[in-house]
């Protein structure tokens, strides 16, 4: 097995968290004006265009395949209307150099509706209605050019100053999802790479007609039979450690069976904290051939958080996740799905009987019989039951009073929670403190002339 690309810290002042003041090619048409924030790997910068003034995100992915996924994805979306717009990139020549992707500028997300309502009290029905109507229209997109996002939760739902969401971070950064990945190029994962060398340092008119060009997006369409759901762990007994079964509160409640090299073998790998809430159980339970169903449990998770203004599943291990599932909707029987005792790990951990589920109307007190069945069409455990896209889109409740209010009368937040920006200190503070043979990485570029800039 190839080694898997490690995460990185996002405590550690790495040079690659700030290689791209380094980088001339984004450096000579971008203003970079600090960091908006890192997720496992990537950072992400505001920047603004020099040529017209536009604001952008620049997003600097600090592992290849992430990259490689996300353009992919990105590229197959142009022009969907509720998922984020990728106005240009400078592709990675190598695995030793990071991707930069120039992404349109969004200055809220969801996750910040969700704190700004908790202040509020609730978020008003016509307006949860239209959140979700514009999340399912970027879904329904992203199933369309079959697209799984495979990482839905609210502060990848992105918003615009005027009310717009779009569905963003489609590189599957967490560390579930590139746990046990065989090391590829990107030849193999992208036949057509050829087209991505002609964009790098291209000018950016050239650059948005490389985009632009049917041919490029439709190879990006080509791929999608090449690019494999199977190829990663996110299983329950995958991404935990023995460590997340001593500290479970419920351990009680579960008898767990570790293989050798098992749960040990994968125990650091334990970081997908916030997606875990809304992972699906088939993923917990190991399942390698899953699909777009595995966005649907997300957007019923989702669903039941704007409703609640808290997660409806909080899990704080894998095993914690699946059991409060499980205490939700019972145990997950072959009545429930038929063929679930065939998952990879069904027979590895197995939870005591729960003779009287919660149930989902337990959990959503005080909420009206359409929002509650709705929550209920997307949080089956068997994923052929799961209400479509399409499906959502069209259930009554959204035909149903109150309405959706319009995009513009939508309240969006002044900003997300955003992370310290020491991007630009840690630049100047590594260029006085550094050797130069550090400096070599950055190649024949003035140092001097770097600092001056971003300063
Ligand atoms: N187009 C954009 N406009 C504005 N901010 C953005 C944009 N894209 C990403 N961000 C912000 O940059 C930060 C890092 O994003 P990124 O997608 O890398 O990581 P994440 O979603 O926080 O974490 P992870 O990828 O580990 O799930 C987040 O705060 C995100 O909201």
């Amino acid at each position: 097995m190839g080694s898997s690309p490690q995460p990185k810290t996002t405590t550690a002042v790495s040079s690659r968290s700030w290689s791209i003041y380094g980088r001339a090619d984004i450096t000579g048409r971008y203003d970079i004006l600090g960091r908006i924030g890192s997720g496992a790997y990537a950072d992400v910068y505001r920047g603004r265009r020099r040529s017209d003034g536009l604001d952008v995100a620049l997003k600097e992915i600090h592992d290849y395949q992430s990259s490689a996924r996300e353009i992919e994805a990105l590229l197959a979306l142009r022009g969907a209307p509720n998922v984020v717009d990728l106005l240009e990139y400078c592709w990675a020549e190598d695995e030793d150099e990071d991707a930069v992707l120039v992404l349109e500028f969004l200055p809220a997300d969801l996750a910040a509706v969700i704190r700004d309502a908790k202040k509020a009290g609730a978020i008003a029905v016509g307006e949860v209605k239209q959140w979700m109507i514009q999340i399912l229209r970027g879904l329904e997109a992203c199933h369309r050019s079959s697209v799984v996002h495979r990482d839905l939760k609210p502060s990848n739902l992105l918003i615009s100053a005027d009310g717009i969401l779009k569905l963003a971070d489609f590189g599957q950064n967490g560390t579930c999802w590139t746990v046990g990945l065989e090391q590829q190029t990107v030849q193999e994962l992208m036949p057509q790479h050829q087209n991505f060398r002609e964009t790098r340092f291209a000018n950016e008119d050239d650059t948005l007609r490389e985009l632009d060009s049917p041919r490029a997006k439709n190879a990006m369409y080509d791929t999608d039979n090449e690019m494999s759901l199977q190829d990663c762990d996110a299983s329950c007994l995958a991404t935990c450690g023995t460590g997340d079964v001593e500290d479970d509160p419920l351990k009680g409640s579960y008898s767990y069976k570790a293989e050798e090299g098992g749960a040990d073998e994968y125990g650091a790998l334990t970081s997908c904290v916030g997606t875990r809430w809304f992972r699906a159980p088939e993923l917990l339970y190991g399942s390698t051939d899953y699909g777009q169903e595995i966005d649907l449990w997300s957007l019923g998770c989702l669903f039941a958080e704007l409703l609640n203004l808290e997660p409806l599943f909080p899990g704080t291990s894998d095993i914690d996740q699946l059991g409060r599932i499980i205490s939700v909707l019972g145990n997950l029987t072959e009545e429930a799905w038929p063929g679930c005792s065939n998952l990879p790990d069904y027979s590895k951990i197995f939870f005591n009987k729960i003779e009287n589920p919660i149930g989902l109307e337990a959990c959503l007190p005080n909420r009206s019989a359409s929002e509650v069945n709705l929550v209920k069409r997307l949080l089956c455990y068997n994923p052929a039951n799961r209400a479509t896209a399409t499906e959502t889109l069209h259930d009554r409740y959204f035909a149903e009073e109150p309405l959706p209010v319009p995009v513009n009368s939508l309240r969006v937040p002044s900003s997300r929670d955003e992370q310290n920006d020491s991007s630009q200190e840690e630049w100047a503070n590594y260029q006085e403190t550094e050797s130069d043979s550090d400096l070599d990485e950055f190649g024949s570029m003035d140092s001097d002339e770097v600092k001056g800039k971003h300063k």
